[in-house]
């Protein structure tokens, strides 16, 4: 591509609701390539930052700046909610949904779709409803659904929340194979086996401050004893 959506610069980035700062300031350069994964206790800020990074969460101070311009920006990332929702439609509605948005040619929005459902193992489920697929199967389709126009940047919130094992590896399988595409991934997890598969640096939050960054080789030795406190489990006060 022509124009490079990174380096992505966050700058004084400060969200406040209600007179409570719920996130920042916040200081951080993203680079363009690999997995970074946002990491910290429940109510850190994790989702606040990730919206705000994909323009969708109101900034109340400080700036994120991408190095392209703002229309190529929005049309090279996609979002997955922590709750997915779907067109209760079938599966293939949903997978060719964004691809019918920018005007697809109709055999093309069919071969993906049928890839794509075969990539997820939903071949035999590309007729079924939406709703009626299981939990794991409908955050794969939510993935696949992303990825079907195979975004540049694509942030993830929760992805694997309440899914089994197969059901994670089989979506942390489908990660790896983006990100080998050149996929730039942002997400979060609680899933620490997760963030040490998956990370190639991280963001942990705290309190809505970025209280410790770097790259992933600090998930085996933290600076902070917060952090060392979150990978082992224990509550951070
Ligand atoms: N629109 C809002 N108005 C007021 N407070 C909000 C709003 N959105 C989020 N919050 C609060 O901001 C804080 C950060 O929320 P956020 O969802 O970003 O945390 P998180 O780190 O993603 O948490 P979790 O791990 O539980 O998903 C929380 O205390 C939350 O209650």
């Amino acid at each position: 591509m022509v124009d490079n959506l990174f380096p992505l610069e966050v700058t004084d980035l400060t969200i406040k609701r209600r007179g409570k700062t719920l996130l920042g300031p916040v200081n951080h350069t993203f680079e363009g390539t690999g997995l970074t994964m946002v990491i910290g206790p429940n109510g850190a800020g994790k989702t606040t930052l990730l919206k705000a990074l994909h323009g969708i969460e109101r900034i109340s101070s400080g700036d994120v700046t991408w190095s392209a311009a703002d229309a190529i920006v929005r049309a090279r990332q996609a979002y997955v909610f922590q709750t997915p929702t779907m067109l209760r439609r079938s599966v293939r509605d949903n997978l060719a949904y964004p691809l019918k948005l920018v005007g697809t040619p109709r055999a093309e929005i069919e071969a993906q779709c049928k890839a794509w459902a075969a990539h997820i193992g939903l071949t035999d489920a590309l007729d079924r409803p939406a709703p009626r697929l299981s939990g794991g199967e409908r955050q794969k389709l939510a993935l696949a659904r992303a990825l079907i126009r195979r975004p540049e940047v694509l942030f993830l919130d929760e992805p694997c929340a309440n899914l089994d094992g197969q059901a994670t590896s089989e979506i942390e399988a489908l990660l790896l194979n983006a990100l080998q595409q050149g996929t730039r991934i942002i997400m979060t997890s609680h899933n620490v086996g997760q963030i040490k598969r998956l990370a190639s640096d991280i963001v942990f939050l705290l309190y809505g401050q970025a209280h410790e960054v770097g790259d992933a080789e600090r998930l085996d030795q933290p600076e902070t004893p917060e952090l060392a406190a979150f990978l082992k489990g224990d509550i951070i006060r």
